[in-house]
């Protein structure tokens, strides 16, 4: 024990100056008179004494051991980062990395969320075109407009791959895509059912309370609708979808009883909404109309691929702009013939695809080996929620902080004059810098690295969003200037925590093989330190 070291150095040093019998020894010294009894009564009091500090002294030492087995078995993890970093993707990897039974039994959940983020890349492709360049710099094609319309229309139906009416080429005098809208019109109206019945709430909503959940669930439901009936210019963040945590289980609760059971009405009328589904008894509708889900994608796959090849859609495409407005558009649009299928089953590569914006803080555990168990914490990234996060950070053992270092020609959604790698700059200093966090194992991920390498290949350059880089924009240079603006703010704060290390890796969250390695190594991280 650290107090009984210090005071036996003390006695040993007044005892030295002293030269002979310690004031100590001589004040503990029995009286020369003492009596019998006296003597039994005091030797019985030292001996009891004795017990209790031998007693205590067990017990310290046994706590000191159950708290280096708790440090050793239990290591609390928290995945930061701004909203879109890519945290839950690398809780999914992990996932399936450590807990491959629960992956297994979530994968028929992901279907209807692979259907609705099929469905909300459709709606970001005539978003995204509506808003472009393209279509505003097109005179608008009409028959009644004259040659110079006739002739746009007529290129843009030549371009065409696979259908004899392209639904891009007509459009209204405010550049919007009419005819697409009309002929996808069943399909997007889907949005809005789909969301609810995956019970899909409102980012501000106090989810605890079951009342303000509901509540959620219609605004969210409304929200979608008058979303979708937005003019152009004047929508608002891309399509995403929150979903209360919890809400595979819930889904495969009823999904898994309600497989022979006849499918409830579609649809329902605009003012008047139809029952909440109770969201705690998993009362959430799916199940034998997931195949009339397919069927409508089935219907609407011409009309959607025609638009998806048009050489004016291909145009945004190499720029990033349909992905950045609904992540992973590209990826579902691409996989449309296998997700329409009536047979689709989502692969793991559609789960870590699929979008779901974390709403609050959840908490996954995984066992890592016979030793380690991880307690993962992943947090909704959008500031909003940011403040929650310190509740969390008691016993932290480690940090992965993901900064999607793609993001460098983006605006911030919640502060749209914020550059997004300046948002994750500041977010990582105040995380660096925490009080509470000086102990804890710095991770960092500069995560969607490939769509980093794609936006360079389209050739946007990164000196237009910061003037500061005079580098050519190759990918490694790029990269590399990220990293160092990322070692700058841990460089200026290496005050607080002086010898604490950051490890600092390149990841493509989405890439099974490339996190279970990078994890690997992260593991042998903390167990290091
Ligand atoms: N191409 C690509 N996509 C990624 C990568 N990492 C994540 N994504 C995608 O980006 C989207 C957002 O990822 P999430 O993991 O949901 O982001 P998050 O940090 O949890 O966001 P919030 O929950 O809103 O805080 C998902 O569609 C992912 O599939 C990556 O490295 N490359
Ligand atoms: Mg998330």
């Amino acid at each position: 024990m650290p107090g009984k070291t210090v005071a036996k150095s003390a006695v040993a040093t007044v005892s030295g100056a002293a030269g002979g019998e310690d004031p100590l020894s001589r004040a503990l010294r029995p009286p020369a008179d003492e009596s019998i009894a006296a003597r039994s009564e005091r030797q019985r009091k030292e001996a009891s004494a004795k017990k209790r500090s031998e007693e205590i002294d067990k017990a310290l030492k046994e706590e000191a051991i159950r708290n280096k087995r708790d440090r050793a078995g239990e290591q609390k993890m928290l995945l930061l980062g701004q909203a879109g970093a890519g945290k839950t993707t690398v809780l999914k990897q992990m996932r399936l990395l450590y807990d491959q039974s629960a992956h297994q039994r979530e994968r028929r959940s992901w279907r209807v969320v692979v259907y609705l983020n099929l469905i909300l890349a459709v709606r970001a492709v005539l978003e995204v075109f509506e808003e472009s360049h393209e279509a505003r710099a097109l005179n608008p094609p009409s028959v009644s407009r004259g040659p110079g319309g006739n002739a746009s229309a007529q290129s843009s139906t030549e371009s065409l791959n696979s259908s004899a009416i392209n639904p891009l080429a007509h459009r209204n005098n405010h550049g919007d895509t009419s005819l697409a809208r009309l002929r996808l019109a069943p399909l997007l109206s889907l949005e809005a059912e789909l969301r609810a019945r995956l019970g899909a709430v409102d980012e501000y909503a106090d989810l605890s309370d079951p009342k303000v959940a509901g509540a959620a669930l219609l605004a969210a439901r409304s929200q979608a609708r008058a979303e979708a009936a937005r003019p152009q210019g004047k929508r608002r963040a891309g399509p995403t979808l929150l979903l209360r945590a919890g809400w595979q289980d819930r889904l495969l609760g009823r999904a898994n009883a309600s497989l022979n059971e006849p499918p409830a009405d579609a649809a329902d009328e605009e003012n008047v909404p139809p029952p909440l589904p109770d969201l705690d008894s998993g009362d959430v509708q799916v199940g034998l109309q997931e195949h009339e889900i397919g069927r409508l994608l089935l219907a609407s796959m011409e009309d959607v691929m025609s638009i998806w090849q048009d050489p004016r859609i291909r145009k945004l495409r190499r720029r990033q702009k349909i992905d950045e407005r609904a992540d992973g558009a590209s990826y579902f649009l691409e996989q449309m013939p296998r997700i329409a299928a009536a047979d689709f089953f989502p692969t793991d590569d559609d789960i870590m695809r699929a979008r779901v914006r974390t709403v609050g803080i959840t908490e996954d555990r995984f066992t890592v080996d016979r030793h380690t168990t991880y307690r993962i914490c992943d947090v909704g990234g959008s500031r909003s929620q940011r403040v929650f996060w310190a509740s969390f950070f008691e016993d932290a053992r480690a940090i992965i902080f993901l900064a999607p270092v793609s993001a460098f020609d983006q605006k911030l959604i919640e502060e749209p004059r914020m550059n997004r790698i300046d948002d994750s700059l500041e977010l990582f200093a105040s995380i660096v810098s925490n009080p509470l966090l000086l102990k804890v194992s710095l991770i960092l991920f500069l995560n969607k690295i490939d769509v980093l390498e794609r936006k360079l290949a389209a050739g946007i350059q990164v000196s237009r969003y910061f003037p500061e880089y005079d580098g050519p924009d190759d990918f490694e240079q790029v990269w590399r200037f990220f990293r160092t603006k990322f070692r700058e703010v841990l460089a200026s704060h290496r005050s607080l925590a002086r010898d604490r290390p950051c490890y600092i890796h390149t990841t493509c969250a989405t890439s099974t093989k490339q996190i279970k390695a990078i994890l690997v190594s992260v593991q042998d991280t903390i167990l290091r330190e």
